[in-house]
This record gives C-alpha cells, structure tokens and sequence, in this order.
C-alpha cells in the first residue's frame, strides 16, 4: 500500500458545505408548513401530512435543511435507548444513545430497544402510508429510504445532525429469466441493495452511525475520530459518510484481502487505512482493544446503532410489495449483524401491525468461513469460531462473527435456516445470474446458492414468493468475474465461463466465427 503521510495529508478536516450554511435571518413565506403528524396521547391519529401541505418551490436563498427546519413535527414522544440484547423483563439496565457504549455491563451485546407503546399509539395503516409518502422526494431528510423510517431508526436526533446520501430505496426487481430458467419460479425477487452510494447495503447502517457521532460531537462528547476493521464493504461506507461530515476516519483492512475497488474507496475518501497482516478477525479484535482505549468511536456493527439502518432494508421490501409479506428471505451472512437487523425490521412492521407475519430468513454463508452453519448443522448445540478461508466472497471472509448471539435469535425466532455455498457453487451461481443480465457479487452467489439448494431439496416451493438480498455491487468484485471467465481458478471448471473470442482482423475470419455463434444460438419463438 502506498506511504502513510499522503493518507495522514488527507484527514481533512473541512466540513462539509452543509455545515457551514447560515440559518436564514428571514423565513420566506412561499412555502405551505406542513401540518403535525400528530400528538403523544390516545386521540385518532391526524390528517397525513403528505395530504396535508400542498409545497411550492424553496426560495433560492434556501436549501432543503434550512426547509425540514421549518417543516419540524412536533414532539410525539418517540424515543429509544440501548439496552442488554435479549435481556429479561426483570433488566433495568439501559443506556442513552448519547453514551459510548457498545456492551453490557455482563459483556454481552447491546440492542436499541425503541418506544414501542409511543410508537403504537399510531396504528399500521397511518406508519404505512406515512413510509409510502416519503418514498421519491428530496425532503430532508426523508428522501432517504433510512430516514424516511426516522421515527423508527433515531426518533430523537436533529435533523440538523443527520449526514446522508439520500441512501435506501434500492430496487426490488423481479429476476424472472433467473427464476423461470434455473429454479422454476415465478416469485424471484432480488432486493438490490448494492445499488447505494458506496456500492453496499453498509451505507443503511452508516448513515445512522455517522448521525449520532455528528450529534455527539456537537454535543462536546471525546469522539475524535470514527475507525472499524473492515472486509472492505464497511470501510468504504465509513469514510464516505465521515468525510461527507468532516469527521476523521480511521480503517484497519486486511492485507490483501479486499478487493481493489473497496481498497481505493476509503483512499479517496481521505480515511486513515491501516493495512494489517491479519485476517478480519485479526483487525477485528485490534480495532476494539484500540477504540476502548483512544477516543475512537467503534463503527463495526458490534454497535448496535448501525443495524437500525440496515433493517430499513426489510421495512422497505415489505412496501414494494404493497406490504405483502414474502414467504422467504435470503441473506448472505458474515460478521451476523444483518440477518438479524432484516429480523428486527421485518419484527416491527408485525409489532406495529403495518403486517400480519414475518417471512422465514435464510443465513447463506461461505464453506470457507462457515462457523453459524456449523453451529446450525450441530443442532444449535456447540458454537466455535472457525479460522475463516480465503473465498471469493471475501467480505464474508469471517471466522469469529461478533453477532453471533443476535444471528442465532433471530433464526430461531422465524423457523429460519443456515445454508453453506462452496467456491465452486457460488462462483458458478454468480456467472449464471449474470448470465441472465445481473452482475452481482459472489455474496449474493452465495445467497443464491442457498436457494438453489433449498428448491432441489423441495423445502422452498415453485410458488413462494423469495428474495434474494444483493448485499453489493458486482463492479466491486470485478476480479473474481475475470478470473471465472479466463478459466484461471484451478480448482474450479468454471462450466459457465465465457471468454472472448480472439479474431483476426479480416472479414472472412470475422463471418467464420459470427456463422459458428449464431448456428449455435437459440432461436427466438415464433
Ligand atoms: C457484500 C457483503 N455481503 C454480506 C456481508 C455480511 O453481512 P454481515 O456481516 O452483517 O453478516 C458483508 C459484510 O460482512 C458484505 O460486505
Ligand atoms: N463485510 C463487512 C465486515 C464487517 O462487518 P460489520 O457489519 O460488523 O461492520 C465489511 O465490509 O467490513
């Protein structure tokens, strides 16, 4: 890697511009102010404020921060605390979320537990159809598809503090080639959430995080700088966000373990990178024994904050389908923190009664670094932490998951199941969903594996409505493609390869090989 004073020269500390615009002197008139959303005691809940304001265009002088200020709903009440993750009724331990904390007092993890009778004083139809009024505006901060669920995420925390890319709303879209050609299936559904700003579904959990480390900042608390260990996907959303906030960055990466698009990411973004000769339970386990020392903020999902993010995820699955509820969930999994973050979401949205059920969730994880299936497969008898291989889904190249007690959980809660993909298995889903014009990572081959398994063994039906999470995007993972297409795995056949065809410049060659394709290439139906 290249020398550290040039990442040392980086650590910027120039806010971001919206930190520096001044609050209007004057508050233009030319807007109609949105009308409460409602009040904290039992009476009917209020007309919805997306029927309520009829908006005309902001006033130059304005931006949309300056706007959401005037737009602030009263208090409802909402709030949230961190408290001891499945602890008894009888636990009277809990912690501000403005607190450093990330474990109990009995070192266990930490969840964020929300307000759930304040939440319910409002009933499943008014949520939904204020989730579903949010969605395709530039409303700070409800443009995000994180932010657009505020009240569900970080009820308490200005507007003013919320750092965002306008991150969520990925697409959900029907993989139908996919599903009819290799599986039978007529309900394949692949929730892309690589589509994002930095490429992964980390930016959902990242926006949070950065938010309150921006509020505790502001709030005078010792968070000199944000640092986590990294298969790559977290880092990058890490810096990006930080830097978007002016807030010093620190990731500890594996030594030639991420891909070079992860790698460069945090790079240009201005982070402090270590590159580590460890593994990822290596740097792991520096970056926490470092942040209980210096004033570094942990922003790995051992933090309970980041996987109220990343649920929104669920949430919104459950709204493109109008909030029908998929029969099945698959999730490729590593560190653990979101398989259980899409049960917490999916958790919610019943408790809250915007559905009626929660889908079954599958954990796919690699063979090489497989400790939750193993741990599945012994019956949920025996966990051991393995020394995770190398895999060609290296951002789930992880032996030691720290949410392993919430993963274990949230399957147990929804009869769920854990699924392995060897490097062969996944490598060849990967090019076989591309060849149906995706171009997804090999974590979502995984994923996709564990429903090709579980379609051969009968125990997801031709019917069920299933999706797929695409956990990044596949222009990260472009060398893993190449080699699979070179045919330069050795220990794989590579069956769905498809390299290119070297031609001489000259016609007839050109016509030889062209005839020879299109003999070979299936007709179109009459
Ligand atoms: C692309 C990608 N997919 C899946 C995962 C697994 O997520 P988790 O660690 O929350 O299990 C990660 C990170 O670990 C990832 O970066
Ligand atoms: N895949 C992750 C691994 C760390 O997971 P986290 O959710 O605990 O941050 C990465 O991209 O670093």
């Amino acid at each position: 890697m290249a020398s550290s004073s040039f990442f040392q020269a980086s650590l910027s500390s120039n806010p971001h511009p919206f930190y520096r615009n001044p609050v209007p002197k004057h508050r233009p008139s030319s807007i109609v102010t949105c009308t409460s959303t409602g009040s904290n005691n039992n009476s009917p809940p209020p007309p919805h404020p997306a029927a309520a304001a009829t908006r005309v265009r902001r006033a130059a002088e304005e931006n949309i921060r300056d706007e959401a200020r005037r737009h602030r709903p009263s208090d409802k009440g909402f709030s949230a605390k961190y408290v001891p993750f499945n602890a008894g009724f009888d636990s009277a331990e809990s912690y501000s979320l403005d607190e450093i904390v990330y474990r109990s007092r009995s070192g266990g993890l930490l969840d964020v537990q929300h307000d759930m009778e304040a939440l319910a004083k409002f009933d499943g139809a008014y949520w939904r159809r204020l989730f579903d009024s949010r969605v395709g505006k530039t409303t700070w901060p409800y443009g995000s598809g994180v932010w657009s669920k505020k009240e569900w995420v970080l009820p308490e925390i200005d507007d003013d503090d919320i750092v965002s890319a306008f991150e969520g709303n990925s697409n959900l879209f029907w993989a139908e080639r996919f599903g009819k050609q290799f599986l039978g299936m007529n309900e394949l559904w692949v929730k892309h959430c690589g589509i994002s700003h930095t490429g992964s579904f980390k930016d959902l959990g990242m926006t949070v995080l950065v938010s309150q480390v921006n509020r505790l900042r502001k709030l005078k608390r010792p968070v000199v700088g944000v640092g986590c260990a990294s298969t790559g996907d977290t880092s990058a959303a890490l810096s990006a966000y930080c830097a978007s906030a002016g807030i010093p960055s620190i990731v500890f990466l594996p030594a030639n373990k991420i891909s070079m698009a992860q790698l460069v990411q945090p790079i240009a973004n201005g982070a402090f990178v270590l590159s580590i000769d460890t593994d990822f339970d290596g740097c792991m386990k520096l970056i926490r024994e470092i942040t209980a020392e210096l004033p570094i903020y942990l922003a790995n999902s051992l933090n309970s904050l980041r996987l109220e993010g990343q649920k929104t995820a669920a949430i919104e699955i459950l709204q493109q389908f109008d909030w029908e509820v998929p029969d099945w969930v698959i999730v490729p999994g590593g560190n653990l923190g979101n398989i259980y973050a899409f049960y917490k979401g999916f958790k919610m949205c019943q408790e809250l009664g915007l559905v009626d059920k929660i889908p079954r969730l599958v954990c796919a994880q690699a063979a090489n670094a497989n400790p939750l299936y193993l741990y599945y497969k012994s019956g949920w008898n025996e966990f051991n932490p393995v020394k995770a291989n190398s895999t060609f889904a290296s951002a789930i190249q992880i032996g030691d998951p720290v949410s392993i007690d919430r993963a274990v959980y949230a399957l147990k809660q929804c009869d769920g199941i854990v699924e392995e993909a060897t490097e062969e298995e996944l490598m060849d889903a990967m090019a076989q969903a591309d060849s149906t014009g995706m171009f997804i990572c090999p974590h979502t081959g995984v994923a996709l594996t564990a429903l090709i398994k579980l379609r051969k063994s009968g125990v997801i039906g031709p019917s069920d409505r299933t999706v797929v999470v695409s956990t990044a995007h596949g222009l990260k993972f472009t060398q893993s493609k190449i080699d699979y297409h070179s045919k330069a795995i050795p220990e794989i056949e590579c069956r769905f390869a498809n390299p290119p065809v070297e031609v001489r410049a000259n016609f007839g060659a050109v016509m030889d090989v062209l005839k020879d394709f299109l003999n070979k290439a299936p007709k179109s139906k009459a």
